[in-house]
């Protein structure tokens, strides 16, 4: 049990969880290669992040005797998980002012609401991008530079907005893209998301991280509500299997495997977070300039490690071999994967994870305009899926222009969820009502009439070479 390894802290007994085993450190302190201090920093913890890059893989058997290891941590990992991001986060003091929802009237006011309602350390997990974090800035501001062409004197009376994602209609083109840690921003977590998409009949596309369980969120549906899945292939690929036979059973009609992400991004955000920066300094304060070590990586580095030796062949024969529903690749980011994807008959979504993984890498409009000039057929031929950086329906709209089947939205929602089922359904409706309003001053009623003729995308090359300076 973790509360039982969490006794075990100190130099005197120094238990440390490493994939999954607990093992007692304490007489290894002295002889670890990379000192003791860094051992005793994750005694108590979970240290397989930490552990994974620094180590090769022989290192327990040749350096541990057998008996140093104390067994299987008891407990299911999602819980684990969840056990740690919550534990992590310190408890908000008591607010004196709350930002009210009905305060709220744009999407970009759910995140200045989250900024006074959330507990800090939530806040920078959401917020974080990796390194200098300008590909989440630039995956905002990349779709501000593409402007409309609007069409006037044409009938505009009944605007539709629903659509088909992976073969599933929705009423609307958008839809809660797979974000972790829910009870960060809300007690009860993703299971408020599902219901408030049921009451909106929008996709929820949950993702196998979520704080909440997989059992929970699918009996948390409402009658007829179709939900996706979205998975990372863990290194044991028998516990993704099992995982995927059991979204399977209970209801999920699509998956998603997340391809962007087989080591954590740097999200510096999230790291310094609580870190106190300053020490009192006195004559004798000794000299760590020789510490190297760094603090850990926030709620960030708490993940299940990711498995890495995938090809497209390997990758798409496997998940082929658990289901036969449809399958979209996350994290496209240039039209040479997307083609691949074509040629896999599964469907490129073009997502950079919002920022968090390689900065530097492009946004989702770049990956699309990418594929209109060198393959146009995959818009024909897959269901392309977008997303980073919306929080404008307007913006939305324009990823329907050029080609895109539905567009997913990250944060804005985690921000919303602060205010629980009732803050999801404003901010759809907030969605809704922007792209509504957008449709009707470019002059179409339904998302089949928008093409790439309502926009322009030609100013985006001399923004591009700003990018640097954002
Ligand atoms: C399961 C117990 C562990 C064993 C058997 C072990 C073993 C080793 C070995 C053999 C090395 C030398 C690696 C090399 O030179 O290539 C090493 C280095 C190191 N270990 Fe561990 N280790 C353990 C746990 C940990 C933990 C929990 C941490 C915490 C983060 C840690 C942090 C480090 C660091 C920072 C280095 C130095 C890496 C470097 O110099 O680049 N180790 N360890
Ligand atoms: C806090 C947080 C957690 C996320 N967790 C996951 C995840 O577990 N799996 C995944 O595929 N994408 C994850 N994402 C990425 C989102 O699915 C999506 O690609 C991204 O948030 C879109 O950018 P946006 O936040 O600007 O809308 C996460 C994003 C955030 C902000």
């Amino acid at each position: 049990m973790l509360s039982e390894v969490e006794k075990h802290s100190s130099n005197r007994s120094c238990w440390v969880i490493i994939q999954g085993n607990v093992y007692d450190l304490t007489t290894f302190l002295d002889v670890h290669p990379g000192g003791a201090a860094i051992i005793l920093k994750y005694a108590g913890k979970d240290a397989t992040a930490v552990y994974e890059p620094l180590h090769p893989s022989d290192a327990i058997t040749k350096h541990l005797t057998p008996e140093s290891k104390l067994g299987p941590l008891v407990q299911t990992p999602a819980l684990s998980a969840q056990e740690l991001v919550l534990k992590k986060v310190q408890p908000a003091a008591p607010l004196k002012k709350r930002f009210k929802l009905s305060a709220v009237v744009s999407i970009g006011d759910f995140e200045r609401a989250a900024n006074q309602n959330l507990a800090p350390q939530a806040l920078a997990f959401i917020q974080a991008g990796a390194d200098d974090e300008a590909a989440k800035r630039w995956n905002e501001r990349s779709w501000r530079t593409v402007r409309f062409r609007p069409r006037v004197l044409r009938p505009v009376n009944n605007i539709d907005l629903s659509t088909s994602i992976l073969g599933t209609r929705f009423s609307l083109p958008f839809f809660i893209s797979p974000a972790g840690g829910g009870k960060l921003a809300h007690p009860q977590g993703e299971v408020l998301m599902t219901r408030a998409a049921a009451r909106r009949n929008v996709l929820h596309w949950v993702c196998n991280m979520a704080s909440c369980t997989q059992e929970e969120i699918a009996s948390s549906r409402g009658p007829d509500q179709s939900i996706f899945w979205q998975i990372y292939a863990k290194t044991d690929l028998t516990a993704s299997e099992h995982e995927i036979k059991l979204a399977i059973q209970r209801g999920f009609k699509g998956f998603a495997l997340t391809v962007d992400a087989i080591r954590a991004g740097n999200r510096e955000r999230d790291v310094r977070h609580g870190i106190e920066e300053f020490e009192e300094v006195s004559e004798g304060t000794a000299d760590n300039s020789d510490d190297f070590t760094t603090p850990d990586g926030g709620i960030s580095a708490i993940r299940a490690p990711v498995y890495s030796s995938f090809d497209w062949d390997s990758a798409i024969s496997w998940l082929r071999s658990q289901t036969d529903l449809p399958i979209a690749i996350k994290g496209i980011q240039c039209w040479e994967d997307a083609a691949m994807c074509m040629k896999y008959n599964v469907h490129p979504w073009l997502s950079n994870h919002g920022g968090r993984q390689l900065d530097g890498a492009p946004s989702s409009l770049e990956t699309l305009l990418e594929i209109r000039k060198n393959c146009p057929e995959i818009l024909s031929r897959c269901d392309v899926i977008v997303d980073g950086g919306f929080n404008r329906g307007s913006d939305i709209v324009k990823a329907l222009a050029l080609g895109a089947k539905a567009v997913g939205i990250g944060r804005p929602f985690l921000f919303a969820l602060s205010f629980g089922e009732a803050g999801i359904s404003k901010a759809i409706g907030t969605f809704k009502k922007e792209i509504e309003t957008t449709l009707a001053l470019l002059g179409v009623e339904t998302i089949a009439q928008l093409d790439p003729t309502y926009v322009d995308a030609s100013s985006l090359q001399y923004s591009q070479a700003l990018r640097a300076l954002l």
